[in-house]
Formats: C-alpha cells, sequence, structure tokens
C-alpha cells in the first residue's frame, strides 16, 4: 500500500433522519499520520458522520473507503479489527471491573509489534496474560492513570472515565482514532494529558487521529487540518489558520464568537 493515499476517503456520504438531512453529500480525504479537527455548531452533523464512518450508522448514499477498502455496512466490530478504532463522548466502561481489567479486556488476542516486543515468543495464556498486563500498564502510566489501576472503574469521574476510554481505544493499536469531544467535561489538566498522548503516538507510531472538538484553542494548537460542518455539509476544510480567516466560515458559523469557544 503507498502511504501517500489516504488513509480514509469519505465520497459523497449522505443520511437522512425522518426525511431530514443530517449528513448531506459529504466529501473528504484524510492523510496518513494527521491530526484532523471536525468543528461545527451543535446539530450540525458531526456525531452522526462519525456513527457512519464506523458503522454504527448506515449511509443512504455514499462510499467510505478506509486504506483503499470500502468499509460502508461493516459492522463496527469488523471495522475495528481492519484498524480504524473511535472513543465516545460519554463512554461507557466496565464499572464492576478494576481500571487495570478494564484494559486488560481491550488488549488485543494478536498483540501488534509493541506489545509483542515486551517479550519474546509467548507459549501460554499466561504468558499473554503477562503481555496484556504490562501494556496496560504502560498505557495507564501514558495517561497519568496509574495510580487508580486498582480503583474500580465505576468510581473514577466523567473525565477519568474518557480518558480511561481513549486508553481502552488505544490498547487495540489502531492506526486511525476517531474521538467524539475527548475534552468534554475535563478538567484542565486531564485536557492535556489527553492531547499530550495524541501528540506523542502521532508521532511515534505515525496513528492518524480525527477529532470532533467546540474548543477552538485546543484545535488550533494540536491540529493540522480542520473540517467545518454547518448544516449537514462541510463547508470548508483548510489549515486551522485558514479556517479561522475563511469569510464563509466566519458568515455562517463564527459569527461573533471572535473564536472564543464554538
Ligand atoms: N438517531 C437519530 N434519529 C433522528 N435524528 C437524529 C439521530 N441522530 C442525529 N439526529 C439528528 O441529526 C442532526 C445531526 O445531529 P448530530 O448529533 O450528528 O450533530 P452534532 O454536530 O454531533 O451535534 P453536537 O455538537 O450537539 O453533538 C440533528 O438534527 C439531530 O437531531
Amino acid at each position: 500500500m503507498t502511504t501517500d493515499m489516504p488513509i480514509l476517503r469519505v465520497a459523497g456520504i449522505s443520511k437522512a433522519f425522518s426525511g431530514r438531512w443530517a449528513v448531506s453529500n459529504v466529501n473528504f480525504d484524510i492523510q496518513r499520520g494527521s491530526v484532523t479537527a471536525l468543528i461545527g455548531p451543535n446539530g450540525a452533523g458531526k456525531t452522526t458522520l462519525f456513527d457512519l464512518i464506523t458503522g454504527h450508522s448506515r449511509a443512504d448514499e455514499g462510499k467510505i473507503l478506509f486504506n483503499q477498502q470500502s468499509i460502508v455496512g461493516l459492522p463496527p466490530h469488523r471495522i475495528a479489527r481492519l484498524g480504524l478504532a473511535r472513543s465516545f463522548q460519554f463512554p461507557r466502561v466496565f464499572s464492576g471491573m478494576t481500571v487495570l481489567e478494564n484494559l486488560m479486556v481491550a488488549c488485543p488476542e494478536q498483540p501488534g509489534e509493541h506489545l509483542a516486543s515486551l517479550f519474546i515468543t509467548p507459549r501460554s495464556v499466561s504468558d499473554r496474560e503477562a503481555i496484556g498486563r504490562a501494556a496496560a500498564e504502560e498505557m495507564l502510566e501514558k495517561l497519568r492513570l496509574e495510580k487508580k489501576a486498582d480503583h474500580y472503574a465505576g468510581t473514577l469521574s466523567a473525565g477519568q472515565k474518557k480518558l480511561l476510554n481513549l486508553a481502552q481505544v488505544l490498547m487495540t493499536e489502531p492506526s486511525m482514532v476517531l474521538l467524539d469531544e475527548p475534552m468534554s467535561g475535563m478538567n484542565e489538566g486531564l485536557r492535556s494529558t489527553i492531547f499530550e498522548t495524541i501528540i506523542s503516538l502521532q508521532g511515534r507510531s505515525k496513528t492518524t487521529f480525527l477529532f470532533i472538538e467546540h474548543d477552538i484553542e485546543a484545535v488550533m494548537t494540536y491540529a493540522h487540518h480542520v473540517l467545518v460542518m454547518v448544516e449537514a455539509c462541510v463547508i470548508a476544510s483548510g489549515t486551522p489558520e485558514a479556517i479561522t480567516s475563511d469569510p464563509r466560515v466566519i458568515d455562517a458559523y463564527m459569527g461573533d464568537l471572535q473564536f472564543g469557544s464554538l
């Protein structure tokens, strides 16, 4: 596979609910290893677009190619297995399991290169369990949740549950991750942890990220590229600098907000 092909291509995707377009003829490419923000006012269709890409909802029209393979009609678990993973705006975690256990169940049966390198040729179930535990502990440290490892997930704050959900997603070693409002409900410290982790993974493993975010400062700081959705359509696409000075975006969406909070 050539590396200059987009990792994700969305072509003419549309979805209507009760005769009203939630997503209308949306087209864009996501380049491998990039960090892209999807912004737009409430009800613009951002989460619906994520649902369509990840198989949680079926498009009425259009094509979605992941690594040049059509994924329209595939169930979410098949899409996840191809390496396209997603975190949720309101994540569900296994409340009766510890934080560490929540991560260990997310560990793939066939660990990737990074996990496998922790141990050489694992032979038994206990070897595999040890790999899972080591990988989970490493991930908890990365997301600064290591002190919570033995706490029940149900006792975590909403922000910590989102971090745990991100950790579960990253444990599967996806090549692309979709994040739905990763910073909402987070305090300042947790917010920076999320994006530091994203940037370090993007730099180290060339993981591709597409995130929905309302905080324009985070978008300006962390995104290479921005897609703007308004009323079911992508109305602009470009660098953060180009987007914030695009008259169509200012007219249709930002108005007098002066790029405070979107
Ligand atoms: N399952 C559904 N059934 C009916 N209408 C829906 C459904 N899901 C979304 N919609 C409608 O589709 C439109 C787009 O909603 P969506 O949640 O995708 O917007 P959004 O941009 O993610 O908004 P927010 O920023 O508030 O999360 C809205 O008008 C919403 O009411």
